[in-house]
Parts: C-alpha cells; structure tokens; sequence
C-alpha cells in the first residue's frame, strides 16, 4: 500500500490543499507538481517541505514538467486559464471556452497514460471527457461528490439529525444540472422528506458563500479528490460519486470502488429525477459539442 507517486498539474488554491492533504497519507511518497509558472511549483515544494518536516510525513514533493509526470500512479489535474468569470447563473459551466484549450494541451501531453486522472477543472464533467478522448486515459471526474456531501449536511440540518444518518446522492451535472436523487435517500434507512427548493438553493449558495468569504472553494473538492486516489490507488474500498463515460457522456454516477476497480452503481430514480438526469446529459453533450473541436488540435481558420 506504500509507495505511490501522485502528479498535481496547478498549484493554486485547489493544487496546493490536495497536496497539504497528501503530504499527511502514509501511502503517497512522492509528489510531482507542475503549474503555469515554474516559480509556483518550486514555491508550493519548498512550503510542503517544511510541512513535512515540521509533521515527520515521509512525503517528499518535487517540481516538474508535465512530461515527467509518466513517472505517476495517479494526477490530479486542478490548473485554471486565466479569465474573470462575471457569470451568476451556470457558474461552472461559464470557464468552458477558456479552460478547454488549457486541458486539451495538457491531455495531448498525457497520451498513453493508462493510469487515473482526477479530473478538477471546470466544468468538469464536459473537461473529463475531453481529457479522456483526447489522452485515452481513465479520467474521473471531481464534483458529485462534493454536492452529495453538501445535500447530506443540508438535509441533516434540516431534519436535525447527525449527517452520518443521511443516506443519499446527488448525481448529473456539476452545477445547475445536479439531479438531487430525493426518492432514494433515507434517514436511518427510512424514507424522509426533502425540500428540494431548500436543498437546491442550498447547493448553489454554499460555494458562493466560501467563494465570498476565503476567495476559493478548496478544502471540499481537496477532500474529494483525496477520497478518489485512495478508492483508485486501492488504499480502501468504498463508494463514490464521480463524473465518468455513461454511454459517451461524462456525468456525475454513484460507483462502488473495489481493489481499484470502479463498477457503477446506478441509483433507482423517479420519473421526475429521470427527466432531469435526461436534461443535464443533454447540457453535457451540448456543452461538448462546442469544444470538441479541440480533439482534433487547432485548426485552421479560413
Ligand atoms: N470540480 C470541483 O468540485 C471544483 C471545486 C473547486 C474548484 N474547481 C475548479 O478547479 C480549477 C482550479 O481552481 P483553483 O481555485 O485552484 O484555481 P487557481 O486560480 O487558484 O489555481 C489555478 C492554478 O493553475 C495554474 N495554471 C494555469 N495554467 C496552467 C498550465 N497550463 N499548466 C499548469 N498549471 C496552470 C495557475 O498558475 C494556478 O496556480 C478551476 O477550474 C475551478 O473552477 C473545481
């Protein structure tokens, strides 16, 4: 279980807290970060050295180039092309056109790595499958994951009961188009009621309100990708909730994660739950669409 190597391509906010994450895991020994600027990654090594030190972790980090990283078990990719995002609805989805070029490049880079990539970069599940198509490896995206824990907190709040007795799932799209599995989801193994105006204002507030409040959303979506590399890496067994290739779309989808290997789990849905996971797989493909020119390299503008 000890021994594995993780890549980090972006060390900002979300970059930087993966990696303060794996510096304490007792199976990560080595971590290779690249980012936009060389100075950023030997800035965030020398940081996550002296953390090492100060916490006697074994984890020793490294700067590199993007090539080295065919040295990895597993990268994580959470860099962002600059551009000021004024959207206030589909937030995510709004870093498409400047972020797909940056993922294209970096997914030409990673062609023939066969191992996982943690996709982080919005809109993620629209970028996982471009990075799969483009580089052939097994991308999984990060967001699901983070909104099932949101829906989970906000339910128990609700309900005031402790949230390790909410059971349930939000799947779909990583943004507006979430699918809130409300039919299945139980308290103490009991059906019980959800306030899906409630809830679905509660997603779409909780990471304008860290936004607002810290600047970036990092520890949630940190901790998500920490939870994927250990099921992945087969560290533990477990389930998840990660963005993968549905019958050539990539969305969020419940996955039990044995000895690394992930098998979907799908969740029973209502008529109504259905209809929406339908729309957000149809918004994903759109969204693709758009972008799926990047496959093929530039091209020439006649
Ligand atoms: N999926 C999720 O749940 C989730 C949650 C939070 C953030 N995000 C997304 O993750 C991405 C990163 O967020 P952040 O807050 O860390 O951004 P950030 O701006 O703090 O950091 C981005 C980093 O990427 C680097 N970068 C830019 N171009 C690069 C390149 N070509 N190669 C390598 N590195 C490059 C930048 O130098 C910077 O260090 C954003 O797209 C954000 O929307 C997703």
């Amino acid at each position: 279980m000890t021994g594995h190597t993780i890549g980090i391509i972006g060390a900002g906010a979300v970059g930087q807290t993966v990696a303060a994450l794996l510096i304490g895991e007792p199976w990560c020994d080595r971590l290779l970060i690249t980012s936009r600027t060389a100075d950023s990654a030997t800035g965030l090594v020398a940081d996550l050295d002296d953390m090492a030190h100060v916490v006697r972790a074994g984890t020793r980090a490294h700067a590199v180039t993007v090539a080295e990283l065919d040295q990895t078990d597993a990268v994580v990719l959470c860099p962002r092309a600059t551009f000021t995002n004024t959207a206030s609805r589909d937030v995510r989805m709004a870093g498409l056109a400047a972020n797909a070029p940056l993922i294209a490049s970096l997914a030409r880079t990673l062609t023939g790595y066969t191992r996982p990539v943690v996709m982080v970069t919005n809109p993620v599940d629209v970028l996982s499958r471009l990075c799969a198509t483009i580089s052939g490896a097994p991308t999984y995206g990060i967001g699901s994951a983070t909104d099932t824990a949101r829906y989970r907190t906000a339910l128990a709040a609700h309900h005031r009961v402790p949230v390790n007795e909410v059971d349930g799932y939000v799947i779909g799209e990583h943004g507006d188009g979430a699918v809130i599995c409300a039919s299945s989801t139980t308290i103490r193994g009991t059906p019980c009621a959800v306030p899906l105006d409630l809830i679905r204002a509660e997603l779409a507030d909780r990471p304008r309100r860290i936004n607002a409040g810290i600047g970036r959303t990092r520890h949630g979506p940190a901790a998500a990708v920490l939870s994927a590399l250990r099921k992945l890496l087969d560290v533990e067994d477990g389930t998840d909730v990660l963005s993968v290739n549905r019958a050539g779309v990539w969305l969020g989808i419940r996955l039990r994660i044995r000895a690394g290997r992930p098998t979907v789990q799908p969740l029973e849905l209502d008529p109504h739950e259905t209809a929406d996971l339908i729309t957000a797989r149809t918004k994903l493909e759109a969204a693709y669409r758009t972008i799926n020119h990047h496959e093929q390299g530039a091209r020439t503008c006649l």
